[in-house]
């Protein structure tokens, strides 16, 4: 994507994979018979409401925008460690660096049932790994991502300048990096040459917002991406700066599917009294994709 160090890679399920033994076809059946323990979880944000789509947690516990338990990967239903394999050997695939070797240690089951969606948010709390996955069973979904609001407009609801490098294709992205290249130049510290108070900063990234005549307005912001996500395909967002920069939403298109997110919980984030009961062990390692390699 420009201007984002990262990559988005979708991997397409063709028939061979939808058909092999605990593959996606499978799974979809099995996800409706067995007790998967979904359940409409509050919000943790301190209002009563309960999310629209169905969830569990498996593994480590995620932080996650709705309050619950987690629970253990043994003894949980087969679809669940099958996923987390699958995604693991994906997502080794794409990042090819040590932080995968372990797999993932989390996994977030989303029910959506007619009508529901998760609407835009990104999967950058601290505290995670740069590689999240996820595997789609059921009717297709739209996946679409787009250019979060200050990253758009280059500044703070408040009307502050952001200095963060602006994204090519954002409004006034020229003089935004002029500006933006410039403020990297001034620190904040002891009076000096090149430095300035932090309250004199302030004031300046609102004047720059205001002699750039930046907008608060997104009526322009399309999704950049738009994914048809259908039965058995996997999605694997990897790098820190895709978090940082888009948000992404997830639109089915029918009446029943189920999403299935990996990612690595980082324990030293975790307080004492957040980590499990259990161990979280390494992904077995079991898919190594060969029915697709035996194709070839
Ligand atoms: O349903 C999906 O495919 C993805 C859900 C999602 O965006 C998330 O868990 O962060």
């Amino acid at each position: 994507m420009p201007g984002i160090t990262g990559r988005i890679s979708h991997f397409v399920a063709n028939d061979v994979v939808l058909r092999e033994s605990k593959g996606p076809d499978e799974m979809f059946e099995a996800l409706q018979t067995l007790d998967c323990g979904l359940e409409r979880r509050r919000f943790v944000t301190g209002t009563q409401d309960y999310m629209q789509s169905f969830t569990n947690n498996h593994g480590m516990p995620y932080k996650f925008i709705a309050s619950g338990d987690s629970e253990s990967f043994d003894g949980a239903p087969w679809p669940l460690a099958e996923t987390r394999s699958r995604l693991s050997w994906a997502a080794r695939l794409i990042a090819d660096d040590e932080a995968m070797d372990a797999g993932f240690n989390e996994l977030l089951t989303i029910g959506y049932f007619g009508g529901q969606n998760i609407k835009y948010h990104d999967d950058g709390e601290k505290g995670l790994g740069e590689t999240v996955a996820s595997l789609s069973l059921g009717y297709p979904a739209d996946m679409s991502f787009r250019v979060k609001h200050k990253h758009w407009t280059g500044m703070s609801k408040s009307g502050v300048f952001i200095e963060t490098r602006p994204l090519p294709g954002t409004p006034r992205f020229e003089d935004r990096l002029l500006a933006y290249g410039r403020m990297q130049q001034s620190t904040v510290g002891e009076p000096t040459k090149n430095s300035i108070s932090a309250a004199s900063r302030m004031e300046k990234l609102r004047t720059i917002a205001k002699t750039l005549k930046l907008q608060d307005n997104v009526k322009d912001r399309k999704p950049w991406l738009r994914l048809r996500l259908s039965h058995g395909d996997m999605v694997v967002m990897h790098g820190q700066q895709i978090q940082e920069y888009l948000e992404h939403q997830v639109d089915p298109t029918g009446v029943l599917r189920f999403g299935l997110t990996a990612r690595t919980i980082l324990p030293e984030h975790l307080k004492p009294e957040e980590r499990p009961s259990y161990e979280v062990l390494p992904d077995d390692g079991h898919y190594d994709g060969s029915g697709i390699k035996d194709m070839v």
